[in-house]
């Protein structure tokens, strides 16, 4: 395809978007329709889209519209690219620009345009971040990083990173968790690369594996949440730890053995029926189910598509899993708590809720990790039982 076919499809992707489907489900859709496109095609029509539903406020402000077209406009503009270099008509480019579309508008200097933010969420964002708020709000628009998590029962990180150059991928150290490395050339060849198939690393966000990491000491681990089971497999990591997988819709587990099975690690996995004989636990981590804030560079359409009645029934959520998982936790255990979300709706005050309906428990630790170059956004904090 050429740069300007690759532009038109994203065009008409974001006009499907648009109309309501999912980012995702438009992308696949349009894959399936276009077998001419190869892998580096698909790759780059994602690419536009995605960048376009990242700064879908700036874009709209600088293509002067909000469909695809407009969207797509804006958006090589944002990045520099010459819109008049990609609308040419030839080799399926979309149609030139009119004179109208070919002068750029004045863009708007508010936060919600700025942070590519909806209005409503604003008070919320500000309240949470406060004087980071700015940062995080910019940050989000921006590509995520490509990471990687060491399987260091496996190999060393430093002797990782000379195997996956060796691999054709160029990476380095991330600052964020001991065993994280951020991929920065080559990231489309890991999934086949051997040091991936062969179990000694996986993708995974670095907050995602400081949170991991930093969970408190004790032999028997549930993973209350455990969805793919991306957090599982770094707990299991730990020889130290017996690891119990447990989801509310096991079909997200599904994958689960098979990644434990290439990681040469051991993890049980249990149905909601069969919690209760299993428990008690000395550690029931729950990453709950969130609007996933921390984490909308890489799900770019989830800005758009929460509303603040799904906010609300999030919080009504992971107050239910809080209650459920904390009868499952030993004496002396720990509840251990997390989101991939920068809203305090979601983090502190779910703790203080929690605490307040719960006044035999307290938080003994309670961390943000902040969005950055180098990860996501995470919440993490760990209650205990009163001792008396
Ligand atoms: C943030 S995701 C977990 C991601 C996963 N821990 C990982 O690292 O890949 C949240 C998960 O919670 C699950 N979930 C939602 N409601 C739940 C509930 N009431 N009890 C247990 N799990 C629930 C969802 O099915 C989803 O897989």
């Amino acid at each position: 395809m050429t740069p300007g076919a690759r532009v038109a499809a994203a065009i008409g992707i974001l006009d499907a978007i648009g109309e309501g489907q999912a980012a995702e489900q438009a992308l696949t859709r349009w894959a399936r329709g276009s077998r001419y496109a190869g892998s580096k095609d698909r790759a780059a029509v994602r690419d536009h889209v995605f960048d376009v539903l990242r700064r879908r406020r700036s874009a709209a402000a600088m293509g002067a519209g909000a469909d695809g077209r407009a969207l797509m406009i804006g958006s090589l503009r944002l990045q520099n690219l010459p819109p008049d270099d990609f609308f040419t008509v030839e080799g399926h480019a979309p149609a030139p620009l009119s004179d109208q579309e070919r002068s750029v508008p004045a863009v708007p200097d508010d936060d919600g345009t700025r942070w590519n933010l909806p209005d409503w969420l604003l008070p919320e964002f500000r309240r949470s971040l406060g004087e980071g708020a700015d940062a995080a709000g910019s940050l989000l628009g921006t590509r995520a990083p490509v990471t990687l998590r060491v399987n260091t029962g496996r190999i060393a990180r430093e002797d990782a990173v000379t195997r996956l150059a060796a691999e054709g991928m160029i990476n380095a150290p991330n600052p964020v968790a001991e065993t994280a490395l951020d991929v920065t050339e080559g990231a489309r060849r890991i999934r086949n690369s051997a040091s991936f198939t062969e179990g000694l690393v996986e993708l995974q966000d670095a907050a995602s594996q400081a949170v991991a990491a930093g969970l408190p000491e004790g032999a028997r681990v549930l993973d209350y949440c455990a969805g793919g089971g991306g957090k599982a497999l770094a707990i299991a990591a730990d020889p130290a730890r017996a690891v119990f997988a447990h989801d509310i819709d096991p079909r997200r587990m599904k994958d689960l053995g098979q990644r434990a099975a290439r990681a040469g690690v051991h993890i049980t996995e249990l149905a909601t029926a069969d919690l209760g004989a299993a428990a008690p636990f000395d550690v029931v981590f729950c990453d709950a189910p969130c609007s996933g804030s921390g984490a909308w560079r890489r799900s770019p359409d989830g800005r758009w598509t929460l509303t603040p009645e799904r906010l609300e029934e999030l919080a009504e959520i992971q107050q239910q899993i809080l209650d459920a998982a904390a009868s499952l936790v030993a004496p002396a255990g720990v509840l251990a708590y997390a989101t991939c979300s920068v809203l305090r709706v979601e983090n502190e005050d779910a703790v203080e809720a929690f605490l307040s309906r719960n006044p035999g428990w307290t938080c003994i630790h309670s961390e943000r990790i902040n969005l950055s170059q180098h990860s996501d956004g995470f919440f993490a904090a760990h209650l205990t039982r009163l001792q008396e």
